[in-house]
């Protein structure tokens, strides 16, 4: 069983998919790691997120822990934005992705482009997301909560750029995919948009 967790940034959609992973037994992929690893290798050697051919050349020698916490600045949010936008990188990440979702007993994935182009075949797809203000203040106080400085209107302004970039790129565009179920978390805290995940896909999938 594959299922597809999309939406823009900070619309919770990473706490949605580990909770659908742990319900259902299944691994996890954040795929938006992947392209944050591109981003902080490019980053960490001074190359230019402008140059498509720099960017693919970190993709193909990528040192980056996963754990590594830099990979969560606001710095490395708008590189990984960047490099995002070029077919080439996509491509150069795309088969561990689809690895990743056809192994023998399925998978959750989340990112921009699982239900659309990675797993168009996933069993259950939930494009989640949020009003831009209340994303901005949950990463806002996410980011004090880790003692990072940060304010709440550039954690705003960051998200409008990154969501419109995403949104606007030509290859792989963020956007709900045609059979993907609509999840608005605004105005539900944590534990019931949980809830609310697991019910959308066991309704989905026709579960007891
Ligand atoms: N329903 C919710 N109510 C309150 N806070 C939430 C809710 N969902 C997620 N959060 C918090 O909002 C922040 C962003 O959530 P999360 O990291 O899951 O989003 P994301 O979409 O995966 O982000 P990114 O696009 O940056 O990977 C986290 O601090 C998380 O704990
Ligand atoms: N499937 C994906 C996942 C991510 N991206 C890009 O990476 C950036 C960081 O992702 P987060 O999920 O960690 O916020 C994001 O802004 C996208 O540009 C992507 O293109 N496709």
């Amino acid at each position: 069983m594959i299922i597809a967790v999309d939406g823009p940034a900070a619309s919770g959609k990473g706490t949605i998919a580990r909770a659908l992973a742990r319900h259902f037994g299944l691994p996890h992929m954040d795929t938006g790691l992947l392209y944050r690893a591109v981003a902080l290798q490019l980053f960490r050697w001074g190359g230019d997120p402008g140059n498509e051919f720099e960017a693919l050349r970190a993709c193909h020698e990528l040192g980056v822990d996963p754990a590594d916490p830099e990979l969560r600045t606001e710095t490395v949010s708008k590189f990984a934005s960047a490099v995002s936008a070029y077919p080439s990188v996509r491509t150069a990440l795309l088969e561990r992705q689809q690895e990743f979702a056809g192994q023998p007993g399925g998978a959750v994935l989340d990112g921009r482009d699982i239900g659309t182009v990675i797993a168009p075949q996933a069993d259950a797809k939930l494009f989640v997301t949020a009003s831009p203000e209340v994303r901005a203040a949950r990463r806002h106080q996410e980011l004090v909560g880790r003692g990072m400085a940060a304010h709440l209107a550039d954690v705003l302004n960051d998200i409008r750029a990154r969501d419109a970039r995403d949104a606007s790129r030509e290859t792989a565009p963020l956007r709900q995919a045609d059979d993907a179920i609509l999840l608005d978390t605004s105005g539900l805290d944590v534990n019931a948009a949980i809830a609310e995940a697991i019910r959308l896909v066991e309704e989905r999938l026709a579960l007891p």
